[in-house]
């Protein structure tokens, strides 16, 4: 916890390329939507994938939030087929992600993962993802029209069904809620001990919770952080996660 209050949310970086230079970037909605949404106060956690102790930030974090990414997860992590030439990777992150969703989760630090963050933590729980959703046949689109405005490509795309006692539906107090895709993969194969939290009505696994999580553990497949003060629904999610994040801040002995 910070010294006005606030919980320290880990929020996970990209790696990309400027220039000559590299360099760790976050999308600014997931800052803002640990500032708006979760009340808490953003921290920028590195993808270095250099052997760096994880105990180290564990310790001090209330909270992580994992981003979603333009990148895929390399399909070895699940022992998926290669992927297409040109597929856009980051194994740095991979490396860095990978290992830290376990940490937290072990440790019952609230954790939400987010698109790719939601992949990885399928991943991690020994799941399986879809490399191309739309070449599957069963799916409806999941995708964005890149070529559209922001708003659009973010706007409401199609229904999500919440399964009745999750944490999600506790949430949000109802069946059914209206979500964004912007996602080409998905969850072939569900990790073990990762139980659904929603459904699109395609069947396409949206939401899921860690089972037997100490805290907060929840991935989904949209992307609530994008104008969360905007959308009572996700507005709901992030509130759930910053709760979840101040009680592990005010119950640490630091
Ligand atoms: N690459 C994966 C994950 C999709 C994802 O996280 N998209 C986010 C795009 C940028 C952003 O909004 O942060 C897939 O295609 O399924």
């Amino acid at each position: 916890m910070s010294q006005s209050g606030l919980p320290l949310i880990g929020v996970v970086a990209c790696n990309q390329q400027i220039g000559l230079h590299p360099f760790n970037i976050v999308g600014e909605k997931y800052l803002l939507s640990v500032v708006n949404g979760a009340k808490g106060f953003p921290l920028v956690i590195p993808s270095l994938g250099v052997d760096l102790p994880i105990d180290a930030i564990l310790a001090r974090l209330d909270g992580i939030l994992f981003t979603g990414s333009p990148s895929n997860v390399e399909p070895h992590h699940y022992q998926g087929p290669i992927s297409e030439d040109g597929t856009h990777h980051d194994p740095k992150r991979d490396a860095t992600t990978l290992p830290l969703i376990k940490a937290a989760i072990d440790a019952g630090i609230p954790v939400f993962g987010i698109c790719r963050g939601f992949q990885e933590m399928n991943v991690v729980f020994g799941g399986s993802l879809y490399q191309k959703l739309h070449d599957v046949g069963k799916y409806i689109e999941h995708s964005e029209d890149k070529k559209a405005p922001l708003d659009v490509q973010y706007g409401i795309s199609h229904q999500v069904n919440l399964v009745a006692g999750g944490l999600l539906h506790d949430a949000w107090g109802c069946d059914t809620a209206e979500v964004n895709s912007v996602h080409t993969q998905g969850v072939e194969r569900l990790g073990e001990g990762l139980q659904p939290e929603a459904f699109a009505p395609d069947g396409l696994v949206e939401a899921f919770s860690v089972k037997d999580a100490k805290n907060f553990a929840l991935g989904v497949q949209w992307h609530p952080e994008w104008k969360v003060t905007e959308n009572a629904f996700y507005t709901a999610i992030f509130e759930a996660f910053g709760q979840a994040c101040r009680h592990h801040a005010a119950t640490q002995v630091r």
